[in-house]
Protein backbone atom coordinates (compact mmCIF):
# COMPACT_ATOMS: atom_id res chain seq x y z
CA UNK A 1 0.00 0.00 0.00
CA UNK A 2 1.22 3.42 -0.83
CA UNK A 3 1.58 6.31 2.22
CA UNK A 4 -1.67 8.09 2.73
CA UNK A 5 -1.67 11.22 1.06
CA UNK A 6 -3.98 13.84 2.83
CA UNK A 7 -5.68 15.71 0.00
CA UNK A 8 -9.16 16.23 1.55
CA UNK A 9 -10.44 19.92 0.42
CA UNK A 10 -13.29 21.24 2.57
CA UNK A 11 -16.10 20.14 -0.48
CA UNK A 12 -14.42 16.48 0.33
CA UNK A 13 -17.33 14.44 1.81
CA UNK A 14 -16.25 10.70 1.24
CA UNK A 15 -13.20 9.94 0.66
CA UNK A 16 -12.22 5.54 0.04
CA UNK A 17 -8.53 5.17 0.37
CA UNK A 18 -6.72 1.10 -0.61
CA UNK A 19 -10.21 -0.24 0.03
CA UNK A 20 -9.59 -4.53 -0.41
CA UNK A 21 -12.63 -7.54 0.65
CA UNK A 22 -11.43 -11.15 0.57
CA UNK A 23 -14.36 -13.40 0.63
CA UNK A 24 -12.05 -16.56 1.41
CA UNK A 25 -10.17 -17.02 -1.51
CA UNK A 26 -12.26 -14.42 -3.72
CA UNK A 27 -11.18 -10.97 -4.26
CA UNK A 28 -13.92 -8.98 -4.16
CA UNK A 29 -12.66 -5.50 -3.82
CA UNK A 30 -8.97 -5.06 -4.68
CA UNK A 31 -7.28 -1.70 -3.74
CA UNK A 32 -9.78 0.59 -4.26
CA UNK A 33 -9.85 4.29 -4.33
CA UNK A 34 -12.17 6.96 -5.42
CA UNK A 35 -13.57 10.50 -3.41
CA UNK A 36 -17.30 11.79 -3.52
CA UNK A 37 -17.47 15.63 -3.23
CA UNK A 38 -20.15 17.30 -1.06
CA UNK A 39 -23.33 18.37 -3.09
CA UNK A 40 -22.54 15.86 -5.63
CA UNK A 41 -24.25 12.74 -6.68
CA UNK A 42 -22.10 10.50 -7.80
CA UNK A 43 -22.93 6.59 -9.48
CA UNK A 44 -20.65 3.57 -8.89
CA UNK A 45 -21.24 1.44 -11.99
CA UNK A 46 -20.12 -1.69 -13.46
CA UNK A 47 -20.69 -5.13 -14.75
CA UNK A 48 -22.66 -7.93 -12.43
CA UNK A 49 -20.62 -9.02 -9.59
CA UNK A 50 -17.75 -5.95 -9.70
CA UNK A 51 -17.98 -5.41 -6.64
CA UNK A 52 -20.53 -2.76 -5.89
CA UNK A 53 -22.83 -3.38 -3.40
CA UNK A 54 -19.64 -5.19 -1.07
CA UNK A 55 -18.27 -1.30 -1.47
CA UNK A 56 -21.60 -0.17 -0.18
CA UNK A 57 -21.92 -2.45 2.40
CA UNK A 58 -17.92 -1.69 3.49
CA UNK A 59 -19.12 2.35 3.60
CA UNK A 60 -22.47 1.40 6.01
CA UNK A 61 -20.37 -0.76 7.87
CA UNK A 62 -22.17 -4.00 7.38
CA UNK A 63 -18.83 -5.47 6.02
CA UNK A 64 -15.91 -4.73 7.92
CA UNK A 65 -12.97 -4.60 4.89
CA UNK A 66 -9.95 -6.55 4.96
CA UNK A 67 -8.12 -3.56 4.11
CA UNK A 68 -8.70 0.36 3.85
CA UNK A 69 -9.85 3.26 4.93
CA UNK A 70 -13.09 5.10 5.00
CA UNK A 71 -13.37 8.93 5.63
CA UNK A 72 -16.66 10.51 6.00
CA UNK A 73 -16.16 14.23 6.14
CA UNK A 74 -18.90 16.16 7.97
CA UNK A 75 -19.99 20.20 6.79
CA UNK A 76 -19.05 21.08 10.15
CA UNK A 77 -15.92 19.57 9.21
CA UNK A 78 -15.60 16.78 11.74
CA UNK A 79 -14.18 13.27 10.26
CA UNK A 80 -15.43 9.64 10.70
CA UNK A 81 -13.62 6.54 10.01
CA UNK A 82 -16.25 4.49 8.70
CA UNK A 83 -14.12 1.14 8.52
CA UNK A 84 -13.85 1.50 12.58
CA UNK A 85 -17.23 2.64 13.38
CA UNK A 86 -20.41 -0.09 13.91
CA UNK A 87 -23.37 0.31 11.70
CA UNK A 88 -25.73 1.73 14.10
CA UNK A 89 -22.96 4.85 15.04
CA UNK A 90 -22.25 5.48 11.18
CA UNK A 91 -26.25 6.34 10.31
CA UNK A 92 -26.47 7.57 13.60
CA UNK A 93 -23.15 9.83 13.92
CA UNK A 94 -21.16 9.71 10.74
CA UNK A 95 -25.24 10.48 9.38
CA UNK A 96 -24.51 8.10 6.48
CA UNK A 97 -28.40 6.59 5.15
CA UNK A 98 -29.10 3.94 2.48
CA UNK A 99 -31.46 1.93 1.06
CA UNK A 100 -31.40 -1.49 0.00
CA UNK A 101 -31.53 -3.56 -3.30
CA UNK A 102 -35.15 -5.34 -2.01
CA UNK A 103 -38.02 -3.15 -0.46
CA UNK A 104 -37.60 -2.81 3.20
CA UNK A 105 -40.81 -0.65 4.46
CA UNK A 106 -43.24 -1.42 7.23
CA UNK A 107 -45.53 -2.71 4.40
CA UNK A 108 -48.80 -3.12 7.75
CA UNK A 109 -47.88 0.52 8.58
CA UNK A 110 -49.42 3.67 6.96
CA UNK A 111 -46.87 5.49 5.35
CA UNK A 112 -46.63 8.41 7.03
CA UNK A 113 -45.97 5.76 10.32
CA UNK A 114 -42.87 4.94 8.02
CA UNK A 115 -41.29 8.57 8.17
CA UNK A 116 -42.43 8.97 11.99
CA UNK A 117 -40.25 4.86 13.05
CA UNK A 118 -37.81 6.61 11.20
CA UNK A 119 -37.08 9.28 13.49
CA UNK A 120 -37.55 6.83 16.55
CA UNK A 121 -34.14 7.39 17.91
CA UNK A 122 -34.51 10.74 18.12
CA UNK A 123 -38.09 11.00 19.91
CA UNK A 124 -36.37 8.48 22.45
CA UNK A 125 -33.69 10.78 22.97
CA UNK A 126 -36.29 13.64 23.67
CA UNK A 127 -38.40 11.36 26.26
CA UNK A 128 -35.45 11.27 28.49
CA UNK A 129 -36.39 7.43 28.19
CA UNK A 130 -38.87 7.91 30.97
CA UNK A 131 -42.90 7.70 31.15
CA UNK A 132 -43.31 10.95 32.11
CA UNK A 133 -41.02 11.83 28.99
CA UNK A 134 -43.17 9.92 26.48
CA UNK A 135 -46.25 11.77 27.97
CA UNK A 136 -45.88 14.85 26.54
CA UNK A 137 -43.83 16.17 29.78
CA UNK A 138 -40.72 17.98 28.35
CA UNK A 139 -39.42 18.04 25.16
CA UNK A 140 -40.94 14.80 23.83
CA UNK A 141 -44.04 16.64 22.54
CA UNK A 142 -42.51 19.23 20.78
CA UNK A 143 -40.43 17.34 18.56
CA UNK A 144 -42.98 14.61 18.37
CA UNK A 145 -44.48 17.22 16.58
CA UNK A 146 -41.05 18.31 14.56
CA UNK A 147 -41.11 14.18 13.27
CA UNK A 148 -44.45 14.89 11.63
CA UNK A 149 -43.44 18.32 10.33
CA UNK A 150 -40.21 16.53 8.93
CA UNK A 151 -42.58 13.28 7.92
CA UNK A 152 -45.10 16.02 5.37
CA UNK A 153 -42.04 18.05 4.28
CA UNK A 154 -40.33 15.06 2.55
CA UNK A 155 -43.99 13.27 1.88
CA UNK A 156 -44.66 16.30 -0.45
CA UNK A 157 -40.94 15.67 -1.98
CA UNK A 158 -41.30 12.62 -3.00
CA UNK A 159 -45.08 13.18 -4.34
CA UNK A 160 -46.90 10.95 -1.54
CA UNK A 161 -48.82 13.17 0.56
CA UNK A 162 -52.09 12.03 -0.83
CA UNK A 163 -51.34 8.77 0.44
CA UNK A 164 -49.84 9.03 3.94
CA UNK A 165 -52.38 7.29 5.69
CA UNK A 166 -52.51 4.18 3.56
CA UNK A 167 -50.64 1.18 4.14
CA UNK A 168 -46.84 1.27 2.52
CA UNK A 169 -47.88 -2.22 0.90
CA UNK A 170 -50.85 -0.70 -0.56
CA UNK A 171 -48.37 1.65 -2.63
CA UNK A 172 -47.52 1.04 -6.58
CA UNK A 173 -43.56 -0.66 -6.51
CA UNK A 174 -42.38 2.80 -7.81
CA UNK A 175 -44.19 5.26 -4.78
CA UNK A 176 -42.78 2.39 -2.57
CA UNK A 177 -39.09 3.13 -3.64
CA UNK A 178 -39.67 6.91 -3.19
CA UNK A 179 -41.39 6.12 -0.42
CA UNK A 180 -37.97 4.02 1.18
CA UNK A 181 -35.83 7.54 0.44
CA UNK A 182 -38.43 9.81 1.87
CA UNK A 183 -38.15 7.92 5.19
CA UNK A 184 -34.03 7.26 5.23
CA UNK A 185 -34.15 11.68 4.27
CA UNK A 186 -35.87 11.11 7.18
CA UNK A 187 -32.90 10.72 9.25
CA UNK A 188 -31.25 14.25 8.30
CA UNK A 189 -28.53 12.13 6.28
CA UNK A 190 -25.17 14.45 5.12
CA UNK A 191 -24.95 11.60 2.22
CA UNK A 192 -27.83 9.23 0.93
CA UNK A 193 -26.43 6.24 -0.41
CA UNK A 194 -29.26 4.31 -2.44
CA UNK A 195 -28.60 0.41 -3.84
CA UNK A 196 -30.08 0.69 -7.48
CA UNK A 197 -33.44 2.69 -6.74
CA UNK A 198 -34.25 2.81 -10.21
CA UNK A 199 -34.57 -1.18 -10.64
CA UNK A 200 -37.98 -2.49 -11.89
CA UNK A 201 -39.73 1.30 -12.12
CA UNK A 202 -41.54 2.13 -15.67
CA UNK A 203 -40.59 5.36 -17.21
CA UNK A 204 -42.60 7.77 -15.75
CA UNK A 205 -41.59 6.53 -12.14
CA UNK A 206 -37.83 6.78 -13.56
CA UNK A 207 -38.42 10.09 -14.08
CA UNK A 208 -40.52 11.33 -10.92
CA UNK A 209 -37.10 9.31 -9.12
CA UNK A 210 -34.61 11.93 -10.85
CA UNK A 211 -36.52 14.59 -9.79
CA UNK A 212 -36.39 13.89 -6.30
CA UNK A 213 -33.06 13.29 -6.46
CA UNK A 214 -32.08 15.86 -8.05
CA UNK A 215 -34.17 17.92 -5.44
CA UNK A 216 -32.20 16.13 -2.52
CA UNK A 217 -28.72 16.96 -3.83
CA UNK A 218 -29.90 20.40 -4.56
CA UNK A 219 -31.26 21.17 -0.50
CA UNK A 220 -27.70 19.75 -0.24
CA UNK A 221 -27.64 16.43 0.65
CA UNK A 222 -24.69 14.37 -1.30
CA UNK A 223 -25.96 11.10 -3.13
CA UNK A 224 -23.65 7.78 -3.99
CA UNK A 225 -25.70 5.44 -5.99
CA UNK A 226 -25.42 1.74 -7.54
CA UNK A 227 -27.55 1.76 -10.25
CA UNK A 228 -27.69 -0.54 -13.53
CA UNK A 229 -29.72 2.15 -15.44
CA UNK A 230 -27.64 3.69 -17.38
CA UNK A 231 -30.26 6.66 -18.88
CA UNK A 232 -30.94 7.59 -14.93
CA UNK A 233 -26.69 7.42 -14.50
CA UNK A 234 -25.96 10.02 -17.23
CA UNK A 235 -29.30 12.22 -16.36
CA UNK A 236 -28.14 12.86 -13.19
CA UNK A 237 -24.88 12.06 -12.32
CA UNK A 238 -22.15 14.71 -11.52
CA UNK A 239 -19.42 12.08 -10.85
CA UNK A 240 -19.63 8.02 -12.45
CA UNK A 241 -16.95 5.86 -10.62
CA UNK A 242 -16.66 2.47 -12.76
CA UNK A 243 -15.82 -0.56 -11.84
CA UNK A 244 -14.60 -4.30 -13.09
CA UNK A 245 -13.74 -7.37 -11.18
CA UNK A 246 -13.11 -5.14 -7.84
CA UNK A 247 -10.73 -2.81 -9.03
CA UNK A 248 -11.36 1.09 -10.54
CA UNK A 249 -11.57 1.29 -14.53
CA UNK A 250 -12.51 5.00 -14.71
CA UNK A 251 -13.46 7.66 -12.89
CA UNK A 252 -14.86 11.33 -14.44
CA UNK A 253 -17.63 12.83 -15.58
CA UNK A 254 -20.89 10.96 -17.17
CA UNK A 255 -18.99 11.98 -20.40
CA UNK A 256 -15.36 11.19 -19.89
CA UNK A 257 -16.63 7.71 -18.59
CA UNK A 258 -19.48 7.06 -21.09
CA UNK A 259 -16.69 7.21 -23.92
CA UNK A 260 -13.84 5.28 -22.52
CA UNK A 261 -12.84 2.36 -23.97
CA UNK A 262 -11.90 0.26 -20.85
CA UNK A 263 -16.04 1.30 -20.05
CA UNK A 264 -17.49 0.51 -23.01
CA UNK A 265 -14.89 -2.90 -23.43
CA UNK A 266 -15.73 -3.98 -19.89
CA UNK A 267 -19.75 -3.30 -20.61
CA UNK A 268 -19.10 -5.37 -24.32
CA UNK A 269 -17.80 -7.94 -22.35
CA UNK A 270 -14.92 -7.99 -24.95
CA UNK A 271 -10.81 -8.00 -24.67
CA UNK A 272 -8.54 -4.94 -24.00
CA UNK A 273 -6.84 -5.58 -27.37
CA UNK A 274 -10.33 -4.85 -29.07
CA UNK A 275 -11.47 -2.21 -27.64
CA UNK A 276 -10.14 0.17 -30.78
CA UNK A 277 -11.69 -2.19 -33.30
CA UNK A 278 -15.48 -2.05 -31.06
CA UNK A 279 -15.17 1.88 -31.40
CA UNK A 280 -14.31 2.31 -34.72
CA UNK A 281 -17.45 -0.12 -35.34
CA UNK A 282 -19.83 1.67 -32.88
CA UNK A 283 -18.18 4.99 -34.86
CA UNK A 284 -19.35 3.57 -38.54
CA UNK A 285 -22.79 2.21 -37.28
CA UNK A 286 -23.19 5.92 -35.58
CA UNK A 287 -22.15 7.38 -38.97
CA UNK A 288 -24.23 5.19 -40.35
CA UNK A 289 -27.54 6.49 -38.88
CA UNK A 290 -26.88 10.07 -39.92
N1 LIG B 1 -21.05 -12.25 1.61
C1 LIG B 1 -20.38 -12.72 0.56
N2 LIG B 1 -19.71 -13.90 0.64
C2 LIG B 1 -19.02 -14.38 -0.42
N3 LIG B 1 -18.91 -13.74 -1.61
C3 LIG B 1 -19.56 -12.58 -1.74
C4 LIG B 1 -20.32 -11.99 -0.68
N4 LIG B 1 -20.83 -10.82 -1.10
C5 LIG B 1 -20.41 -10.67 -2.38
N5 LIG B 1 -19.66 -11.71 -2.76
C6 LIG B 1 -18.98 -11.89 -4.05
O1 LIG B 1 -18.24 -10.69 -4.32
C7 LIG B 1 -18.31 -10.35 -5.70
C8 LIG B 1 -18.88 -8.96 -5.83
O2 LIG B 1 -20.27 -9.01 -5.48
P1 LIG B 1 -21.19 -7.71 -5.37
O3 LIG B 1 -22.55 -8.16 -4.96
O4 LIG B 1 -20.50 -6.71 -4.53
O5 LIG B 1 -21.22 -7.21 -6.89
P2 LIG B 1 -22.16 -6.14 -7.59
O6 LIG B 1 -21.30 -5.33 -8.49
O7 LIG B 1 -22.96 -5.43 -6.58
O8 LIG B 1 -23.11 -7.09 -8.45
P3 LIG B 1 -24.62 -6.88 -8.97
O9 LIG B 1 -24.57 -5.75 -9.96
O10 LIG B 1 -24.92 -8.18 -9.64
O11 LIG B 1 -25.48 -6.60 -7.77
C9 LIG B 1 -19.16 -11.42 -6.39
O12 LIG B 1 -18.30 -12.37 -6.93
C10 LIG B 1 -19.97 -11.99 -5.23
O13 LIG B 1 -20.32 -13.34 -5.48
Amino acid sequence: MSPQENTMTSDTLLKVEHLSMKFGGLMAINDFSFEAKRGDITALIGPNGAGKTTVFNCITGFYKPTMGMITLQQKSGKEYLLERLPDFRITREAKVARTFQNIRLFSGLTVLENLLVAQHNKLMLASGYTILGLLGIGRYSAEAKNAIEVARYWLEKADLIDRADDPAGDLPYGAQRRLEIARAMCTGPELLCLDEPAAGLNPKESLTLNALLRGIRDEGTSLLLIEHDMSVVMEISDHVVVLEYGQKISDGTPDHVKNDPKVIAAYLGVEDEEVEQVIADVENLEGGTH
